[in-house]
């Protein structure tokens, strides 16, 4: 069944469970900006009515991942209800057959490594338009759809704390608050940063800093509050993620920055399941209760 949109698109409802009293609902559309076809899911609290429009978390997920990997592993829906929050989880590239993915098959890039950003170098430009995604296409056609209002916050997972940490800085107006799981935090200078960014932006580093969290706090400071949990036994933690650099930059920029680093904890949706609580009444804060 396709519902039309003031967009003239199509959604294609995909699935759909009831959870804690909220609904769980998976769909497809045609993305324009992707040229493709992709799934996101939603969850919507009880309370979210035409009349009483909820807020939105965004989550962006990390390598390999799909809108599934959050919704099904993180243990969100509970506290979601409770604060009356819809979470809006994307995929984490643009996808099918037409899309070009890495020629060797590594899970670090092409499909489900679309970085977030908007490509410049062929064959990546044409469909690898993340960014672009994110912050414009699906929050319109989510808000066009569903009844939730325009206060947005956003959230990721490593690729996808990325993301969120990007996006978040750059689009304050958009959003009351950021926040990450592990994220990669200066993907200029870690390997799965330097391999993405060669790739989708071409060697000139200084079109990296677009999408690098500390060189745009660097440039632009933050005015969003954000706050990062790290697991101090992840292993990706020192050659890929960085948070001392986040630090620094968010220090020297005087942003709100709260850095948690957790004992014992790994990369994995373990580690998510164990904040994500903290982090969805976080967000409450600046979506719900007016502070900021
Ligand atoms: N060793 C992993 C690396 C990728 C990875 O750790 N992905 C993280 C995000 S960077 C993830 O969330 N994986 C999916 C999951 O745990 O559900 C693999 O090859 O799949």
């Amino acid at each position: 069944m396709g519902a039309r949109t003031d967009m003239t698109m199509d959604i294609e409802h995909v699935s759909q469970a009831k959870v804690f009293n909220g609904w769980h609902k998976q769909y497809r559309h045609s993305s324009l900006v992707l040229g493709c076809e992709m799934r996101f899911a939603i969850f919507l609290p009880s309370c979210a009515t035409q009349d009483t429009p909820v807020p939105v978390l965004y989550w962006l997920s990390g390598l390999t991942c799909t809108d599934e990997n959050f919704m099904q592993k993180a243990g969100a829906f509970r506290m979601a209800e409770e604060l009356g929050i819809a979470i809006v989880a994307p995929d984490t590239s643009p996808r099918g057959e037409s899309v070009p993915d890495d020629p060797d098959g590594a899970y670090d890039f092409g499909l489900g490594a679309g970085f977030y950003l908007n490509a410049t170098q062929a064959p990546w430009s044409e469909h690898y338009h993340m960014y672009d995604y994110v912050v414009n296409e699906l929050p319109a056609l989510i808000e066009a759809t569903f009844p939730v209002s325009s206060l947005r916050s956003i959230s990721g997972h490593s690729m996808g704390g990325h993301g969120a940490l990007t996006i978040g800085i750059k689009n304050a107006d958009r959003y009351q608050s950021i926040s990450a799981f592990s994220p990669i935090t200066n993907p200029m200078k870690c390997p799965w940063g330097q391999k993405a960014f060669t790739n989708y932006l071409g060697p000139d580093q200084d079109t990296w800093k677009a999408y690098d969290a500390c060189s745009l706090l660097e440039s632009n400071g933050c005015a969003l509050p954000i706050l990062v949990d790290q697991g101090d036994s992840d292993g990706f933690l020192e050659e890929q993620l960085k948070p001392e650099h986040l630090q620094s930059a968010a220090g020297a920029a005087q942003a709100q920055l709260e850095l948690r680093m957790q004992p014992g904890y790994d990369h994995s949706y373990f580690f998510i399941q164990s904040f994500i609580e903290d982090h969805l009444k976080f967000h409450a804060k600046y979506l719900t209760q007016g502070e900021g």
